[in-house]
């Protein structure tokens, strides 16, 4: 049975809207974690911190007053919005998020709000707009990152239990209105919002207050895109209402993690946000651990797309406003790899054909065409594929250098081979398929 809920998904399924088909359509994206916290770096005092650097005011080897006087010391010199720009264009990114509120508070644009923010930092200036600006001459969309969650103001609560609380947090929930309404207002090219430290049992009482708030926005900006991680129904549950219904526009639950099937991501719109090192959002200068490559981050990309959900890649520029040399360099060799593969990525989504060893399957949303994303090439070279029944395979061919075709060997009804007869595979190898469904009349029984 479900339950009336007044504060619950206000739609049952997917967003069908043209600007919701950009964001399905996007593929990539780049996430840009830049703060106060790039400054420390993950160290304080000559201590490292394990922990993510962008929470290091939370750990005891910094003292908060520390922390929160950073600000007048935030002086990124070498910040070039448009080299940051240019380098996500290379890299195939479609749209980028940012950072204009972290959880510590501190505001990356000029707030009417709060002193806390780069106006009053020796930098001095807005980061915000000149990032916009750059990233939408490139043609990347801009999304806004907002961290419910602040440190800084003195009416923030993680939970209510006194009257004092309740009436602090009324100032709260105020002065949040009032930055997202001027963030709007300040950067109306903005496609949407990425919310963030909104798991807190004060939030999770504001159903109808955020219910409201995202009516709001979007009375300011038709179509605005806000994903799961805004909003409680009325009894505190989030990303999916008490009736286990998706609330925004697309599933914001992936994050450093990605759904094994299709049935994992039950269907919805999606967005997966993965760091490079393990857990490092903030610039850390001492990455310890595992660092993704880029074969892994491209992997992590196509399975994104197969699975109908979008990738977003996360950078931390260092304290100075630079991006390190890691983060180009993987750039670098993900763009080598975008320029000639984008199609098997862009405008594509899963189709129902069964998964293969051999890698993944996307298809083109508008022409139907079919890449199979080859990652292991098995030792005989031959590449299974199994298509539901009444698929006709009209022709198989390589997406990339000479148009090499290739011709199904049939091994069972709807199950082929194709055989791959180059040695070794040097980078993820695309090939087209291009497929008709049968008409009524079925084959004879031979
Ligand atoms: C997108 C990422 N989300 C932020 C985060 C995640 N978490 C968190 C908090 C509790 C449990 C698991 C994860 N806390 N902050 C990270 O700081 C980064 O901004």
């Amino acid at each position: 049975i479900s339950m009336t809920l007044e504060h619950g998904a206000h739609r049952i399924g997917k967003r069908i809207d043209s600007k919701m088909s950009r964001w399905r359509n996007y593929g990539f994206g780049q996430f840009i974690h830049w703060g106060l916290y790039a400054i420390p770096g993950g160290h304080w005092n000559g201590e490292y911190y394990g922990g993510a650097a962008e929470w290091i005011r939370s750990w005891k080897g910094m003292p908060n007053e520390d922390y929160d006087n950073l600000y007048t010391e935030f002086d990124p010199v070498d910040f070039d919005p448009k080299a940051w720009a240019e380098q996500a264009k290379d890299m195939g990114a479609r749209y980028m998020i940012i950072t204009t509120k972290h959880h510590d508070g501190f505001c990356l644009w000029p707030s009417e709000f709060t002193d806390y923010d780069v106006t009053n930092a020796p930098y001095g200036q807005d980061i915000i707009g000149p990032l916009v600006e750059a990233y939408d001459a490139e043609g990347i969309d801009v999304y806004l990152y907002f961290s419910v969650m602040d440190w800084n103001h003195p009416g923030y609560r993680s939970k209510l239990e006194t009257a004092e609380d309740r009436e602090a947090y009324e100032g709260f929930k105020e002065f949040t209105r009032n930055q997202l309404l001027e963030l709007l207002e300040r950067y109306p090219s903005t496609k949407g919002l990425w919310f963030d430290g909104t798991w807190d049992a004060a939030w999770k009482e504001q159903a109808e207050f955020a219910d409201n708030l995202a009516m709001e926005m979007r009375e300011m900006i038709p179509g605005l895109i806000i994903g799961s991680r805004f909003r409680p129904d009325d009894y505190g549950n989030r990303h999916f209402d008490s009736n286990g219904d998706l609330m925004g526009d697309y599933e914001q639950g992936w994050e450093r993690k990605l759904p094994d099937t299709y049935e994992d991501t039950k269907g919805n719109d999606w967005d997966c946000v993965m760091t490079v090192p393990e857990n490092q959002w903030g610039y850390h200068s001492d990455w310890r651990g595992h660092v993704k490559t880029s074969y892994e981050l491209i992997e992590m990309l196509v399975k994104s797309v197969s699975l109908d959900g979008n990738f977003v890649m996360n950078f931390g520029p260092n304290g100075q406003g630079e991006i390190r040399k890691e983060e180009r360099q993987l750039a670098k060799e993900i763009g080598e790899w975008m320029h000639k593969n984008q199609k098997a990525i862009y405008d594509c989504g899963y189709i129902d054909w069964e998964k293969q060893d051999w890698g993944y399957y996307t298809r083109n949303r508008e022409s139907g065409e079919v890449y199979m994303i080859v990652f292991n090439k098995p030792i005989n070279g031959a590449l299974r594929i199994k298509t539901p029944a009444k698929i006709n395979l009209d022709k198989i061919f390589d997406l990339n250098g000479p148009q090499k075709t290739y011709r199904p060997e049939e091994i069972h009804r709807n199950e082929y081979f194709i055989h791959l007869d180059e040695a070794l595979l040097e980078t993820p190898k695309v090939i087209v398929i291009q497929y008709s469904e049968a008409t009524n009349q079925t084959k004879g029984y031979d």
